[in-house]
């Protein structure tokens, strides 16, 4: 009898424990704790940032973007010796014969550099060392430096295009393959922002991986940014679009976007992304479509950066893993590919290893 009770008042407690716990995730919305039916495809789950802030102790101060790539550049240095000290023992060397340059060549290629930009490389370091008659290795370094930076290209704007029009917040969609690195590039982006003094929104529209959303969730509540998700399996879409609504509810400055890249075939990514900025756009147009590649991955990145690039209007790259990989030559390649600027590069797996990319620092990091 006594065990009865004790079970009658433990369900209870569970029950009303339950409910209670509802109301406090959804508080200030004045509706109902949720039942199947209102968790259908098109309801998203909207974490207000003071709710957030009460949440976490302390909201922490991401480092300032400016100067990111400065202390980051042994781990780039580290990484790719072979391409920069290689080609300058090479070009060190009394007399540069043809074994030589097939030397730079392949050193250019085994770095991801491509062979339309190494051939050019090659082509214009060659006349230029003879017609200027270079014989000595700092001379050489510094024609070596001036065509690498050629290649990466300097005059590229490499800004993130975060700023809305109309008091409306800019709009940034991250896409790419799972797996690259895109959440935690989201997640990054945000600190970045939020360093910057910006607020932020982000959106889970990654539905198909329950984690996903679970992270995305702890890198805005690390930062103090509303993080907008939906239901497992449900449509990405529609969280897009919730979560530039709450951008906009907010004031907020920015709304970042993490998409799903689960799909292999063209016409579904097509389908797919088209309809995420299609149905963003009724609140706010997108301003960048950052494209995350894992330099680690070579062709294949390159081949993803084509698929991409033919279904939705890419107008930026962060390639993430650059620590982990002697193919810092994939920068160039993979700008030549889409003919968007590198605008972020990853360098490590700290939250703050996300540096805004700068081509005389890159080639200077390469050369040591
Ligand atoms: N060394 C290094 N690690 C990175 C970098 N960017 C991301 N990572 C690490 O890669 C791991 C996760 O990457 P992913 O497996 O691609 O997972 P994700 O970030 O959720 O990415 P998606 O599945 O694409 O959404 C994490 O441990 C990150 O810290 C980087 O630039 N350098």
């Amino acid at each position: 009898m006594t065990t009865e009770i004790l079970l009658v008042v433990l369900a209870v407690a569970v029950v009303l424990l339950g409910v209670g716990g509802s109301l406090l995730v959804r508080r200030g919305r004045g509706e109902l704790p949720p039942t199947p039916e209102s968790l259908a495809e098109t309801e998203a789950e909207i974490h207000h940032p003071e709710q957030l802030a009460e949440a976490t102790d302390t909201v922490e101060r991401p480092e300032s973007p400016q100067g990111r790539l400065v202390r980051l550049r042994a781990r780039l240095a580290r990484s790719n010796s072979t391409l920069g000290q290689g080609l300058l023992a090479i070009l060190g060397r009394s007399t540069l014969d043809e074994d030589a340059w097939t030397e730079i060549e392949e050193t250019l290629l085994a770095a991801d550099v491509g062979v339309g930009p190494t051939t050019e490389l090659v082509d214009r370091l060659r006349t230029r060392l003879r017609v200027e008659g270079v014989h000595d290795p700092a001379a050489a370094r510094v024609a070596l430096r001036e065509e690498l930076l050629a290649l990466v290209d300097p005059s590229l704007d490499r800004s993130l295009r975060s700023t809305g029009a109309d008091g409306r917040p800019g709009v940034v969609l991250v896409v790419g393959v799972n797996g690259t690195g895109k959440t935690t590039t989201v997640g990054r982006l945000a600190r970045v922002l939020v360093a910057e003094e910006r607020t932020v929104v982000l959106g889970a529209a990654d539905t198909f991986r329950a984690a996903a959303a679970d992270q995305l969730q702890t890198w805005g509540e690390r930062v103090g940014a509303g993080v907008v998700r939906g239901p497992e399996g449900g449509d990405p879409a529609s969280v897009g679009f919730e979560a530039v609504q709450r951008g906009i509810a907010d004031g907020a400055d920015v709304v970042l976007v993490d998409t799903a890249g689960r799909l292999h075939t063209k016409a579904g990514l097509m389908d797919e992304l088209g309809k995420v900025k299609r149905v963003i756009e009724k609140q706010a147009p997108v301003t960048e479509v950052l494209l995350v590649i894992d330099a680690t991955t070579g062709q294949n990145g390159l081949t993803q950066a084509r698929v991409f690039g033919e279904v939705t209007d890419v107008t930026g790259i962060v390639l993430t893993k650059l620590d982990g990989t002697a193919r810092g030559g994939i920068v160039v390649a993979v700008q030549r590919e889409l003919g968007v600027p590198v605008k972020y590069v990853g360098l490590g797996e700290g939250p703050d290893d996300l540096a805004p990319f700068d081509a005389e620092e890159f080639v200077d990091a390469l050369l040591g």
